[in-house]
């Protein structure tokens, strides 16, 4: 294929790229802007699936993909560049070959890594524009911070349920970052994942293609630079609004002035300051350090084999309590328990308390509660919740 010398298209890319580069203000020089570009999505999921297929059909001349999670039969149903055949596959190496297909051209970097503090700055500086598509408060903190820091702009995209986000952030002569908007992380009982709350399909479709417009757009140059959120609710009439925000807060920890920063980025704890952990992000390899606070399905099991009777409270409602449980556990709600903890502690003597829910989120918020009232006793959710319990240890124990 010949090598056009005088404009550094090849002379298929005219074919390939015509239709976007006759629109008004876009060109040769709009495509030949997009091929000099490099973008880093992190998230090879919900969001970042879409996002990264039109960045590349566009011909983005380089593509960073950031995920350490691998494909589940669940992601199917959104994370369109996933197939049946890739399930099981580091989503970042999935993705990279769905996209390589789409378009041999483009460089794209597979990293199948989990961004914290200790890499964010190294994995990211040497690339144009940062992609969130993310699904936590600790990374969302950590991104906007690395993007201040290397003065990049951050297109973040948030999709939950029926409704989803878009921001661009640190963009503009005095454009927000998210720290300006949310200098609050969420309280922790709003930072549910699509496994929690549920979310359709198109809806991320929709808010991860708008990350690659916005993306495309300040690439080319057709940004207007004006800070706004777009607000998408695919129940609501009308679907779509968007709002204008603010400029940079001058007292912005993040990107405001000297005296009221936060620390580097490398010493931030961003787990700790959204409001601890939740055994998912452990898990998920979002958290580096372990507390001693918690159980594997794996030691449970382990304990109920040698011991026999184990004390277990399940905190889970008594409906779901109903539906499955684990033989001898004892179903006290959360809302019960945290209520009165004191109540709940059991009257044999026992040396260690196992907190069980559906999930592993509610539990660590009942264990909170009971070692508040009790120091004797070794008191530990069971990371992951009885669906780790029927993925880990007993294959027909029910997952709902
Ligand atoms: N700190 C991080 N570093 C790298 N990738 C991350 C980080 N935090 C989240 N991700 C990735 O972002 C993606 C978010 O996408 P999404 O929520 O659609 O997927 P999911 O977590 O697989 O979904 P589900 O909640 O249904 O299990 C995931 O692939 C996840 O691994
Ligand atoms: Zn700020």
């Amino acid at each position: 294929m010949s090598h056009n010398e005088t404009s550094g298209l090849h002379l298929d890319e005219y074919r390939r790229y015509g239709r976007q580069m006759i629109l008004d203000n876009f060109g040769l020089p709009g495509q030949l802007k997009l091929q000099q570009a490099s973008v880093v999505v992190v998230g090879a999921g919900g969001l970042g699936c879409p996002a990264l297929q039109y960045l590349a059909a566009a011909g983005v001349g380089r593509l960073g993909i950031v995920d350490h999670d691998k494909v589940e039969i669940s992601n199917l149903a959104r994370q369109i560049l996933h197939s049946e055949e890739t399930v099981g596959m580091y989503k970042s190496i999935s993705a990279g070959q769905s996209i390589r297909k789409l378009n041999s051209r483009i460089k794209i970097d597979v990293i199948i890594e989990a961004l914290h503090s200790s890499n964010a700055v190294s994995l990211l500086q040497s690339y144009d524009i940062i992609l969130d598509c993310t699904d936590n408060a600790p990374t969302r903190y950590l991104l906007s911070d690395t993007a201040v820091r290397l003065g990049k702009p951050l297109v973040s995209g948030a999709a939950q349920k029926y409704e989803g986000q878009l921001c661009v952030y640190n963009f503009g002569v005095d454009g927000p970052c998210y720290r300006c908007l949310f200098p609050k992380p969420p309280a922790i009982e709003n930072t549910g994942t699509c496994e929690e709350t549920g979310i359709l399909g198109p809806v991320t479709g929709i808010i991860g293609n708008m990350q690659a417009l916005e993306t495309i757009k300040i690439i080319v140059g057709l940004h207007d630079q004006k800070a706004s959120m777009f607000l998408f609710s695919a129940i609501s009439v009308p679907a779509y609004r968007a709002v204008k925000l603010r400029s940079r807060r001058k007292t912005c920890s993040a990107c405001g002035e000297e005296d009221a920063k936060i620390g580097t980025i490398e010493e931030t704890d961003y787990v700790a300051f959204c409001g601890g952990q939740r055994p998912n992000w452990e898990e998920r390899g979002l958290i580096d350090d372990k507390p001693g606070f918690r159980a594997k399905v794996k030691s449970l099991k382990d304990d109920i084999d040698a011991n026999g009777n184990v004390c277990v409270i399940d905190v889970r409602s008594p409906t779901e309590f109903g539906i499955c449980n684990l033989p001898g556990s004892r179903n006290v709600p959360l809302y019960q328990l945290t209520a009165n903890p004191a109540l709940y502690l059991p009257e044999e003597k026992t040396s260690r308390i196992y907190v069980v829910c559906r999930l592993g989120n509610d539990s660590q918020i009942a264990a909170d509660a009971l070692r508040s009232v009790e120091s004797d006793i070794m008191i530990q959710d069971v990371v992951g919740g009885l669906r780790a319990w029927s993925e880990q240890v007993d294959s027909k124990f029910p997952i709902y």
